[in-house]
């Protein structure tokens, strides 16, 4: 749990200890660090005010906590905090940018057309979704109810998980060419976007995800910064993209697990995604949309081209009719109540250490 932690990654978060007021941490190992001392932004009660100053104030701040964290600072155990959303969530955009996910989803839901739709490979889709029911990591997700079909309201019953590496924009902006993707975007957190299979296959046709998907998403109480994180190669694409999605910019080596109920069902690599993060924050602001502090972009389902590389349970257990047999000899299909799903990730650091993403969890209640 500790592993991953060290110098070299230091991500944020923001945590109160009992009766305490809110304040800005790092975590190292199994800690968090206080940084609230430190004065300017860090010593806010949420991540906004460094986030809105810009990029020049993140690499100027994380020099300022290295130099604390290496001093030796008083370590607060993270059993004795409680851990908030380190941000107020602006707006949220999910895109849909893993090839092997949206052909298994099209082949899934679409069986009598499989395959990309026509522009798949000169935009990266996406949708606005809900930033309001954005919660942190470990809070309980009541299954949603809604249309299963003609004539039917209730409960859902494919209730499903979707892995997915979010970006949060810190210095707001519109038409935000890939190159100044750095100056925009703050941070990375591991993102579950809850999905109720019934409710979406009935409610999408034609304008998308609406209820199916607005009830929760999940996210990790811990932001990476981008300084942190080592920067890869972009994805090869054809056709090449229209001018306002080049170069591509960066793209990232990062490794998610998916868990349920303690059982490591998928390792879903976001190497493999097609769009990068550059080239959606561009497409998003393309129109002349702006992006506020605080908006967070998910990446669209991390999936990778074997089946446990899948990032949703709907791919794992192809709608669930093949179900995984979990470590207590049980199977599913889709989640029960009660199940509780786990979401890591894994980094290669800026310093070429392999560091934590930390993770993202929630359990189903009634
Ligand atoms: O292809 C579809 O009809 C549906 C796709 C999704 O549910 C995925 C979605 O939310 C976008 C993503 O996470 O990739
Ligand atoms: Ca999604
Ligand atoms: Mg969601």
């Amino acid at each position: 749990m500790s592993a991953g932690f060290g110098l070299d990654n230091l991500p944020y978060g923001v945590f109160s200890r009992p009766n305490g007021e809110r304040r800005i941490g790092v975590r190292l190992g199994t800690d968090v660090v206080d940084l609230s001392a430190l004065g300017g932004h860090l010593s806010a009660r949420s991540l906004d005010p460094l986030m809105a100053a810009g990029r020049r104030e993140w690499t100027a701040a994380r020099e300022q906590v290295v130099a604390h964290v290496t001093a030796g600072p008083p370590l607060i155990p993270l059993r004795d905090v409680t851990l908030h959303l380190p941000f107020a969530v602006a707006d949220y955009t999910d895109f849909y940018s893993s090839e092997h996910h949206a052909l298994n989803v099209s082949s899934i839901l679409r069986p009598e057309s499989p395959g990309l739709s026509p522009q798949w490979k000169h935009l990266p889709i996406g949708y606005h979704g809900r930033s309001a029911t954005v919660v942190v990591s470990g809070t309980p997700i009541p299954r949603p109810h809604g249309q299963l079909g003609a004539g039917e309201f209730g409960p859902t019953r494919r209730l499903d998980v979707e892995a997915e590496v979010g970006f949060v924009v810190g210095r707001p902006g519109r038409r935000i060419a890939t190159t100044d993707f750095a100056e925009h975007v703050f941070g990375v957190t591991l993102v579950n976007d809850w999905s109720a299979r019934d409710l979406q296959a009935w409610e999408y046709r034609p304008l998308g995800p609406f209820l199916a998907k607005s009830f929760a998403t999940s996210v990790s109480p811990w932001v990476t910064p981008l300084d942190a994180l080592a920067t890869a190669p972009p994805p090869a694409q054809d056709p090449e993209p229209l001018d306002y999605l080049r170069p591509a910019g960066p793209a990232f080596d990062l490794r998610l697990t998916v868990e349920w109920n303690d059982t490591l069902v998928s390792t879903p690599p976001f190497a493999s995604m097609y769009w990068t993060a550059a080239q959606q924050l561009a497409h998003l602001t393309s129109n002349g949309a702006s992006v506020r502090t605080g908006d967070l972009y998910a990446s669209g389902t991390v999936s990778g081209p074997a089946r446990d590389q899948a990032g949703s349970f709907l791919e794992l257990t192809r709608n669930g009719d093949e179900p995984v047999k979990l470590a207590d000899g049980t199977e599913r299909g889709f989640l029960l109540d009660g199940d509780h799903v786990r979401i890591g990730g894994t980094a290669r650091s800026a310093a070429g250490t392999e560091i934590s993403l930390g993770s993202v969890s929630g359990t189903i209640v009634t």
